[in-house]
Parts: C-alpha cells; structure tokens; sequence
C-alpha cells in the first residue's frame, strides 16, 4: 500500500530543502562564475539578462499581494516590493543591480534597455509572475522558496568575486550583501506560509511540485545563457535576416 499520511512539519520542510540539490546554484554556468572562469561578456550576459529577473520580482510580488484577501500577511509581504523598488530611504534592489551592472563595465543604457535580454530568459521569468497572477497567493509563497538556497550563492559571490574578478568594481557586489538579511527575512516567512497551508499529504506534494517549477524556471534562465554566451548560439545564429 502506498503511504499517503502527511508529513510532519519537518518531515515536508526537509523535503523542500531537498530539493536545494536542483538549485541554479549547480548549473555550469553558475559553477564556472564561481570557479572564476568566466569571461567579462559572459559576466556581463548574466548581469544584464538577470535584470529582467530584478525587475519581475516586484510585479510578482504585486501579484501576491492582490490575490491575497489577509491584510496581516500583506503588510509583510509588502516590504519585499520595497526592498526591490526602493522609497524615500533606500535606493532598493533594482538601482542596487544596475549598480552591479555598471561595475561589471555595462552602461546604465544597456541595462535598463534591456536589449541584451534573450527571449529564453523573457520566457522563463514571464512564467514565474505568470504563475503567481494565476496562483492562490499561498502558492505564489511556497514559489518563492528557492530563496531558501539563495543566500549560499549570494555569499559565494561576496567571497570569490573581488578574488576571481577583480576588474570588477567592489562597490557593485553591495546587491548580494543586501540580499542576505533580506532572503533570511522572506523565507521566514514564506516557508511559514507554505508549512501552515498545506496539510494533506497531496497538498504538500503539490507544493513540492510548485518548488520545482521555480527551480526550473532558474534552470532554464542559465541554459538560455549558456547557449548564447558559452556555446556562441544566440537564437537565429545560424539564420539568414530577413531584408
Ligand atoms: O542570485 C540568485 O541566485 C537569486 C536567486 C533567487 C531565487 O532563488 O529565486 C532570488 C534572488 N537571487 C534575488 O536576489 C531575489 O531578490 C529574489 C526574490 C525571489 C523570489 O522568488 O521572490 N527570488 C530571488
């Protein structure tokens, strides 16, 4: 017979940290970042490419926060569009990563245009804020749990970037020192969104589920890197233009 009792609070939360061993953290773009092996472009590609992420995330959040009827979980989840948007205090996490991308010798134009993001990439984000308009806002949490595992990568940049990279100027890696206290922060309490809400055995493989669409969307955002940067197969590479 199949076992089909829910899992325990901790049974279910190890279960979705398991699923740390898919993180975009293991892709071989990522391993060759951290190993120091990448090129200024493809350092640049990522940056660049990775601001279409930056600038979802908020919208994503936006879109939690209107299908969510509880006003104490939305005057917490609110601080995350902050943290990226800025306010009168702060400069926020999107000027923070143009920031990074000018120090990586990108200019703010190139950044902000976005015209070195490739459809891969417009492709899997777009799916994420997707998901979350189209989601219960319960389920739109439990997405945002590969943060769980965000804060090892962010710390592997901290310490290996100034070592590996050091044409790349120091003041632009403040992005992933906000992050730390702000990720910590967020899985609190998304992971204690996700533990609350699903009970049952089915519900809580449901949101193993949610986790990997999240982590697949990651995944395939480096793979449409990989293409272009690493393979030097951007799309249409082998085409002819049209006049
Ligand atoms: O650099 C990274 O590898 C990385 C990964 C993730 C993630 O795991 O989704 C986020 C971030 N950074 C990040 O900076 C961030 O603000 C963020 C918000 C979210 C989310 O799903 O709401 N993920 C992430």
């Amino acid at each position: 017979m199949t076992d089909t009792r829910a899992w325990t609070p901790e049974e279910f939360e190890a279960r979705l940290r398991a699923l740390g061993s898919l993180y975009h953290i293991h892709h071989p773009y990522h391993t060759r970042m951290h190993a120091g092996e990448l090129s200024r472009e493809q350092i640049q590609g990522w940056v660049a490419n990775r601001f279409y992420y930056q600038i979802s995330i908020p919208r994503k959040d936006a879109a939690v926060l209107a299908n969510c009827p509880d006003r104490e979980v939305r005057r917490r989840w609110i601080q995350r569009i902050v943290d990226h948007d800025g306010d009168e205090h702060a400069e926020g996490g999107i000027e923070a990563w143009i920031r990074l991308g000018m120090a990586c010798g990108l200019s703010r134009e190139q950044i902000v245009s976005q015209e070195l993001v490739l459809p891969g990439v417009r492709f899997a984000v777009d799916a994420y804020i997707n998901f979350a308009r189209s989601s219960s806002w319960q389920e739109a949490a439990c997405s945002s749990l590969t943060e769980l595992f965000a804060p090892t990568i962010h710390r592997q940049r901290i310490d290996n970037w100034p070592d590996r990279y050091p044409w790349i100027e120091a003041d632009g890696l403040q992005y992933f020192r906000n992050r730390l206290s702000q990720a910590h922060r967020d899985v609190q309490h998304g992971l204690a969104i996700t533990l609350e809400h699903f009970r049952t055995r089915e519900q809580q493989e449901h949101a193993l589920s949610i986790l990997r669409f999240k982590l697949d969307v990651l995944w395939s955002l480096c793979d449409a890197l990989w293409m272009a940067y690493v393979e030097g197969k951007p799309p249409y590479f082998c085409c002819e233009r049209p006049a």
